[in-house]
Order: C-alpha cells, then structure tokens, then sequence
C-alpha cells in the first residue's frame, strides 16, 4: 500500500506537486495519468525518496522511505531508462547492484530470461535499444522481489509485443497481491491495464478509484443510431430538444439521452432502425475532459499546408 498525503513540491516559483492526497491499493494495477507536466515523475520520485517534499508525506506499507530497514526488497521502480552505467553490460550492471543489497547472482540471471534479456546480457547497456533498457530497468525493479511497484513510462520504446508483454506482467503483479503503481501516456492501453486510476493535473489530484467509475462519470455517453432516412430521424430529435451530429460515417450521435427515448422518437415518426446503441465513452475522452483546464504543454491546433490562419 502507498499513501500520499498532502504532498507539495516546489521547484522555485513552481509547484510541481501540490497538496496531493491519494491511496495505492495492493492486488490492483492502478494508472498514474497526467498530462504532460503534471508532476506524476516527480510524485514516483518522491515515493521513493529520490526527491525531498516541502510538505506533506508518502508511506509506503506504512513507513517512510528512508525508514525501511531493507528499500529494494520494499519497493522496485522503473523511474527513467537513462540511469545504467553505460559501459557495463546488462548482466554486470545488474550483479553489481544486487550484490550492494546482498542479492544473489542466481537472481540476476532468472530475472534475465524474465525480461526476455537472455540473449543480450553481455552487450554494454550504452549499445542497447530504448526497448532493451526498458526491461533491463524492469529487472532491476524486480530484483529485491518488492511487494511494491512503481513504473514510470515503462511501455516507452517498446514494440506492440514488448507492450502486451508489460501488461500481462502488471496483471500477474496485481494477482500475487503486489501493489502496482505505473504512469503511462497510452491511454487506451491503461484503459485494459488499469483497474484503477489516479488522475492528476498541475500537480493536484483531479480524480481517483476505479477506471470503470472514472469513465463513466467523466465521459459522456452517447447514443449511436442508423436509420433508412437519417437526416429525416436528426431533425425528428433536433425537435425533440436533443443535441444530434452526423458522424462520417454517416451514423448519427446523440447526447444527453437514453437508446430508449430515441428508439421511441424513431417508433414516432415511422423510422426503420438498423442500429440503435450507448457508447459510453472512453478512458481518453474522460481523461481529456477532466484535464483540459490543466494542460501545461498544448500543441497548437494543426492547420493543414496551405491554408492560412485567420
Ligand atoms: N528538477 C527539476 N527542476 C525544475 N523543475 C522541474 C524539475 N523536475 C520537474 N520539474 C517541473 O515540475 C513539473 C512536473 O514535472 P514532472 O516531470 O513530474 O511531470 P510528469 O507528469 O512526469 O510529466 P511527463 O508526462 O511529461 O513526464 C514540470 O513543470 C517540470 O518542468
């Protein structure tokens, strides 16, 4: 378990942090999502003593950081690729840590073939892909077998298989009953990973609990309905008062309401229907909705080559 409670950090003027209060529950794999800049980097970093709060305090299975008597065989943590020494190779880098902590050479191989390194541990980690040093980083999270696990990016550089990879590795994480904090970008792949999720934005908590809950409060249903004479059934539920759009598909989709009501208003005026279903939306658009007031770093919206801005 992790709780963070009231943490604030300042990087001078900036807070990157600020007041953020959450639970990371065992036996779950819960998604860290923020948009860029939102302090999740800095949040994983204080879990795991690396950077200082100005206030506030994280325990991780009830202690502090700095308090456990053994913090490897506590917690593991996938925080940046960049960190390996560049001329050892994977297998050296690996031993060298583990024999620091009184782990055994034996370890360092299993943890090898479990991160699909095998083949490659005797190549100088500065020589590998951004893919081959996200597992090695991976094995080093795992190397004191921690009950606790913190991922920062760790699908970052890696191929479609690499990605599935992770993710059944989360799931079996979460089943053994660790507990499994991990932030990701790939939102509709947090989307099958995450059971839960804490959402965060400038640095404060904007949402936290169950994905299922998150989605269906923050992303607004919408009815999806094809008709033999779709324009005609549109303005039937324009002038019923609902919000409709024609998608390119040529579909309709109708907000604030039910499949029901717009299956009675096509019953009313004599529409044959050829699909009438609720989207209820998607993790991406409850995460774009909750976020929006909270994005530090947007693209300017794309105008296509040759056409000008007025
Ligand atoms: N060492 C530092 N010195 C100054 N500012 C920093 C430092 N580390 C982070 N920041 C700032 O703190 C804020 C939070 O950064 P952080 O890296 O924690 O965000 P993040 O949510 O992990 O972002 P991303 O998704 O882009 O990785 C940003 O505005 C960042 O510029």
């Amino acid at each position: 378990m992790i709780v963070v409670e009231g943490l604030t950090k300042r990087f001078g003027e900036k807070r990157a942090v600020d007041r953020l209060s959450f639970t990371v529950r065992p036996g779950v794999v819960t998604g860290f999502l923020g948009p860029n800049g939102a302090g999740k980097s800095t949040t994983m970093r204080m879990i795991v003593g690396l950077d200082r709060p100005d206030a506030g305090s994280v325990l991780v299975d009830g202690r502090p950081y700095a308090e456990l008597s053994a913090p490897l065989r506590t917690v593991g943590a996938l925080l940046d690729a960049g960190w390996a020494r560049p001329r050892h190779s994977a297998r050296t880098h690996l031993r060298w840590v583990a024999s620091l902590n009184g782990i055994s050479p034996g370890r360092v191989d299993e943890l090898l073939r479990l991160v699909g390194l095998g083949e490659v541990a005797g190549q100088r980690v500065g020589t590998l892909s951004l893919g081959m040093r996200q597992r090695l980083g991976m094995a080093m999270a795992l190397l004191g077998d921690p009950r606790i696990l913190l991922f920062d990016e760790p699908m970052n550089g890696l191929d479609p298989e690499g990605i599935r990879w992770i993710r059944q590795l989360l799931r079996q994480f979460a089943t053994e009953g660790r507990t499994v904090l991990v932030s990701s970008h790939l939102l509709s792949e947090m989307a099958i990973t995450a059971d839960e999720v804490v959402v965060i934005g400038a640095g404060r908590l904007i949402a936290s609990g169950p994905t299922a809950e998150f989605v269906e409060h923050a992303a607004q249903a919408v009815v999806v309905v094809r008709a033999d004479d779709t324009e005609h059934l549109a303005g039937e539920l324009r002038r019923a008062g609902h919000q409709v759009e024609t998608r390119p598909d040529g579909a309709l989709a109708v907000t604030g309401t039910t499949a029901r009501r717009v299956g009675q208003i096509a019953a009313g005026c004599g529409e044959v229907l050829h699909e009438l279903r609720t989207d209820h939306g998607s993790l991406e658009e409850a995460f774009m909705r909750t976020t929006r007031d909270a994005v530090e770093y947007r693209a300017a919206d794309v105008v296509p080559a040759g056409v000008e801005e007025r």
